[in-house]
């Protein structure tokens, strides 16, 4: 029986951990599927590093046209990362009719439609398990297992570089810089971990979520996102005392008919499941009409889970050219909703404020929360470094456009200003 051909771009984190479990869990693929996986060339950008990395039969060389060109090679495993070249790269591979396995959540959040189409055009598979929650096999899961059910909620953490630093802060009290090291160090950041730290990652994660739950395309620039680089160790420690832990979350929602998602640091109370989601473990909370609230926990990065993703790709599009059933999108559904009314999001928050010295401080901040409608339902008072006074609180459930508002006339006030302000959950 015909092998299959295998070819990798990339042979960082996940791309070194796909050679591995490709290498050595032969047999059991061999045994599901009928096939024996090979890898036969491997594209990097030096040659040097890897070359004892691979075994003797496998090619080690810097061009593409290596795989592209080679008809015995029939699935790629895109595992480069980043916008361009890798756009081009899998273009020019769906193009020569290669399939391609990708974990570039980047990518795939930004062409996704558009790859997927050339991928159809072509009568190829486009898979792309490991792009969301590494080693959790979430997307397939939404595909097969809520293809019925109405997804309303789907909620998370889905980024295991800050998850990771903010456990390290919480539990170890290590800095931010140090913790974000260590977390490049075990491989879970991205090459630049700018967009970890700044909850890009996780939104494009939400990006792809959406597209499976809800059928309907939410764009980054209609996302608020917010990291967690600004989080400072005195607000982890007031949330600690209030009860929380700062979560990096990824929330989705259906209400009213429309759709919104967003990213950014919240106070989880410590008895919710996502409180005790720890390291670069991650846990996707998906709540559908019919089933309730269902929860997905796992590795979210690293190199041998996010490998089992990739491998777990491999092995449907090996089933679909024995079966001869490639060319079939990894989601096909389409919906069309809109968006939602900020009026209609509303969360309770925690505010940490910067008073100065001045009278009636106090009065001013409940005379702004009174006339936006809020109310605060928990409220300490301490000091900053600069011995000025930290106010903390905890409000009432508020809408969007009420903390707009609350910010809007806070600003006007130059004796009081907002430091952090993060929803609870
Ligand atoms: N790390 C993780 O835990 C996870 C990563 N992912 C995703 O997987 C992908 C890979 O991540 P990871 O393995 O961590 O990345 P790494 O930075 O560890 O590895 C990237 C690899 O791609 C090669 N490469 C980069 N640019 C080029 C290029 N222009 N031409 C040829 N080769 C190139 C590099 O070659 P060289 O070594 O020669 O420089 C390197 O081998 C990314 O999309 C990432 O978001 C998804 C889930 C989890
Ligand atoms: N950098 C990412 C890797 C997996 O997607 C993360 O930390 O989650």
């Amino acid at each position: 029986m015909d092998d299959i051909k295998i070819g990798l771009v990339g042979l960082g984190t996940v791309g070194s951990s796909v050679l591995k479990m490709i290498t050595e869990n032969q047999d059991k693929v061999q045994n599901i599927t009928g096939r024996r996986l090979n890898v036969k060339t491997i594209v990097v950008r030096n040659i040097a590093k890897h070359q004892d990395q691979v075994p003797e039969n496998v090619k080690l060389t810097t061009e593409l046209a290596d795989i592209v060109n080679d008809p015995e090679i029939k699935i790629v495993v895109e595992v480069m990362g980043g916008l361009h070249p890798a756009k081009e790269v899998i273009t020019q591979l769906l193009n020569a009719k290669k399939h391609v396995v990708t974990a570039n959540k980047d990518l795939i959040a930004s062409a996704g439609e558009e790859l997927a189409a050339l991928a159809r055009a072509n009568h190829c598979d486009l898979m792309y398990e490991a792009s969301v929650a590494g080693g959790i096999p979430i997307l397939r899961t939404i595909v097969t297992s809520f293809a019925a059910d109405h997804i309303t909620e789907v909620k998370g953490i889905v980024n295991g570089t800050t998850n990771y630093i903010l456990t390290q802060m919480q539990r170890r009290n290590w800095t931010y810089d140090q913790a974000l090291m260590k977390a490049q160090e075990l491989g879970f950041a991205e090459s630049d971990p700018t967009n970890d730290v700044e909850g890009i990652d996780a939104a494009y994660k939400m990006v792809i979520l959406s597209q499976f739950s809800y059928g309907t395309h939410i764009k980054l620039a209609n996302m608020k996102v917010e990291g967690i680089s600004a989080i400072q160790q005195r607000d982890v420690l007031q949330a600690d005392a209030f009860g929380y832990t700062i979560k990096l979350l990824g929330i989705s929602r259906r209400i009213n008919g429309g759709v919104f998602a967003e990213v950014g640091p919240v106070l989880v109370p410590k008895d919710h499941p996502l409180a005790t989601i720890n390291n670069e473990n991650n846990a996707v909370m998906v709540t559908g009409e019919a089933v309730g609230e269902t929860l997905f926990y796992g590795p979210g990065a690293g190199g041998l889970p996010t490998a089992n993703s990739v491998l777990s790709d491999i092995v449907s599009v090996t089933k679909n050219i024995v079966l001869g059933t490639t060319g079939n999108s990894f989601n096909n559904y389409q919906s069309d909703i809109g968006r939602v009314d900020p009026n209609d999001i509303v969360y309770a928050y925690y505010l940490s404020l910067q008073m100065l010295d001045a009278p009636g401080q106090m009065l001013k901040l409940t005379q702004i929360m009174t006339q936006i409608g809020a109310s605060f339902s928990r409220i300490v008072q301490t000091k900053n470094d600069d011995q000025t006074a930290r106010v903390v609180i905890i409000t009432h459930k508020m809408s969007k456009a009420q903390l707009a508002d609350f910010k809007q006339q806070l600003a006007a006030v130059d004796t009081i200003s907002l430091l952090g302000s993060y929803k609870v959950l």
